[in-house]
């Protein structure tokens, strides 16, 4: 695990001792946007103009920001206009790697042994961690994007003259309501059971922790009354919150420490997860060996023996009740 320093690969994790044991994301640092016509989007240049064949995707099937964009892919049809790579479940000292021998689907496009060559490939330069999501420009060869959340957005919208599919998961009457929650969801439940797990003192992984299960008590509030998180309607919201939960019971309960309750004994919590990867497409997105061997096997700080649990058995394919509420 490390980052790019001027260009130089360093094997070096977060530093959470300058934080007080408490773990701090690094902000996305590449933020140009794929529109319709490629004028320039709400950060970043101009120039990254919507069109089949011509964007590729680097994702981790256990990374819950990468399956975002998987979602996004399969919901908006977008399979035959935007190629995926995948990495292996093992971010080691080199961090991600397009081992085949290793659950990789290689490099589809440079053929690179690690993704950080990838980065080097935009910006020979670059410092900042290699982080998946990534969306490449096979056109201008360059990166477009490392932030999932714009990548979602684009997806959501950018291609529909081109796949016709015109489904909105970001509608303009429920903006509102989808950034109030995902304010929630963010700091608290997406990113808050990294800040539990990733805590190096027992300050930072409590407060976290209990800010987690209060995020968690809360939604479970919405649920019980409603189908989906800002309605009866299902949003951008609902997928981003969808990620952190399929991957709860089976990893960050035990790896992260995140256990004062299980997803499944939440009622309103547990019959929603289901209803989401019942959903057409979603649960071919779902890799549960990448996802907890990616946890098990790469954090050696947390699990130094790299042992992986065979457990917990979990049927997500379950009848659920959620028909009920809308
Ligand atoms: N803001 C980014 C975060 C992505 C991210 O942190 N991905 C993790 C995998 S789950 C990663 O690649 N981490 C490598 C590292 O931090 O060195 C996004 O949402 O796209």
């Amino acid at each position: 695990m490390g980052l790019l320093v001027n260009g130089q690969w360093q094997d070096k994790w977060y530093d959470t001792d300058a934080n007080n044991g408490k773990f701090k994301r690094e902000d996305a640092q590449l933020r140009n946007w794929i529109t319709k016509d490629g004028s320039a989007g709400p950060t970043g240049e101009a120039g990254f103009k919507a069109q089949s064949n011509r964007y590729h995707l680097y994702v981790s099937l256990a990374c819950p920001w990468a399956h975002r964009t998987l979602i996004f892919r399969q919901l908006k049809e977008l399979q035959n206009i935007i190629s995926v790579s995948v990495v292996s479940p093992d971010m080691l000292n080199q961090g991600w790697s397009f081992d085949k021998e290793n659950h990789s689907s290689g490099d589809d496009l440079f053929k690179s042994e690690y993704l950080h060559q990838v980065y080097t490939k935009n910006d020979a330069n670059y410092t900042g961690r290699v982080t998946v999501p990534l969306l490449w420009d096979k056109h201008q060869k360059k990166i477009v994007s490392n932030e999932s959340a714009d990548i979602i957005r684009m997806f959501n919208s950018a291609f529909n003259d081109i796949t016709q599919n015109y489904d909105d998961y970001y509608p303009e009457a429920l903006q509102h309501s989808i950034d109030e929650i995902n304010a929630q969801v963010y700091p608290y439940i997406n990113n808050g059971v990294y800040k539990t797990g990733f805590a190096t003192t027992q300050a930072a992984y409590e407060e976290s922790f209990d800010e987690l299960f209060a995020a968690l008590d809360k939604v479970e509030g919405i649920l019980s009354n409603h189908r989906y998180l800002t309605g009866n309607t299902l949003t951008e919201a609902d997928w981003r919150l969808f990620t952190t939960l399929i991957r709860f019971d089976s990893v960050y309960v035990g790896h992260f420490k995140c256990n004062l309750r299980t997803i499944e004994s939440y009622p309103a919590l547990s019959n929603y997860l289901r209803e989401l990867y019942q959903v057409e497409g979603i649960a071919e997105t779902v890799n549960f060996y990448h996802i907890k061997r990616h946890y098990y096997f790469s954090h050696t700080m947390i699990n130094p023996t790299q042992v992986v649990p065979k457990g917990p058995s979990l049927n997500y394919d379950r009848a659920h009740n959620r028909e009920s509420l809308s």
